[in-house]
């Protein structure tokens, strides 16, 4: 068997005297594309801070492919939240940023193959028009391509994506989510994808991880996008039904805290 991407052993994140997750065990295989759901504040960023090595564990253990996290790691392609860029960068810095830190030489040879590279980036998300135009003036689409291409340019063995679809229209939710899907199974990437919106990935995902104040629970997107274990999590009646191929979920405003739309909706008073 091959070393899992991600090996989390009896994990527990709190700060202070506040437990985010306690007892958390996963193995995330190459090529898995698992979706990490919950309300605001449940602990999903903090995770992928984890992860990063940007957040240690209060106990229990973490590895990317065997080894302990720790910044800079090359193993990792890193999709953060959106934010508005206003760095004065054009769209092939910022794609080369995600070489940054992963000790590029500055030799001949290093500084053509570091281009090459950018340049293959930028091919893949077909974001070659955008190499050269100031970031601050792309849309919200194009600037998510960007970060993609920055997030693959390492060949990363595990991806970490946080609601990277986020304000993107659905044309471009199905741009953005088709980039990951074709990496992983091309390249076996494995894929940690922080999402409020399972739908726009429902066809994606292997397994979800959803996390509930403090609560959580892991299996196939069937095994817990369901009544009875949602209803579980958030200590509420939660009903989910199906419409369409699609999971719309439906429960008391005062149970759940998610903030979007089609996730949760609310039952008349
Ligand atoms: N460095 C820190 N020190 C103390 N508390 C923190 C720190 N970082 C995060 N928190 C708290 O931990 C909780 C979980 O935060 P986190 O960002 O991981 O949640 P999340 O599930 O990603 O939320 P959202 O869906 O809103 O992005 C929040 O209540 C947050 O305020």
């Amino acid at each position: 068997m091959s070393v899992p991407a991600v090996s989390l052993r009896d994990a527990t994140l709190g700060y202070g005297a506040r437990v985010l997750w306690s007892g958390l065990n996963l193995d995330i295989e190459r090529g898995e594309f698992v979706a990490v759901l919950g309300p605001n504040g449940s602990g999903k960023t903090s995770l992928l801070r984890v992860l990063l090595g940007l957040q240690p564990l209060s106990s229990g253990t973490a590895e990317i492919v065997g080894e302990p996290p720790g910044r800079g790691n090359r193993r990792i392609g890193y999709i953060p939240q959106q934010r508005a860029i206003d760095a004065p960068l054009r769209g092939r810095d910022l794609v080369g940023l995600g070489l940054d830190g992963h000790r590029w030489g500055t030799g001949v040879s290093r500084i053509r193959e570091r281009r090459q590279k950018v340049d293959q980036a930028l091919a893949d998300v077909g974001a070659e028009a955008f190499a050269k135009a100031p970031v601050s003036q792309l849309s919200g689409g194009e600037q998510q391509r960007l970060r993609v291409a920055q997030a693959l340019v390492s060949d990363p063995d595990l991806l970490l994506c946080d609601e990277p679809l986020l304000s993107l229209d659905l044309a471009n939710q199905r741009v953005v989510s088709n980039l990951i899907d074709s990496r992983r199974r091309s390249a076996n990437t494995a894929v940690m994808f922080v999402t409020h919106e399972i739908n726009p990935v429902l066809s994606l995902v292997d397994r979800v991880l959803y996390l509930v104040d403090g609560r959580f629970r892991i299996g196939r997107p069937d095994e817990v996008m369901n009544s009875e274990t949602l209803s579980e999590l958030y200590r509420a009646k939660i009903d989910v039904v199906r419409v369409r191929g699609q999971i719309h979920v439906v429960g008391a405003q005062s149970a759940v805290c998610e903030d979007q739309p089609h996730h949760l909706h609310e039952e008349p008073a």
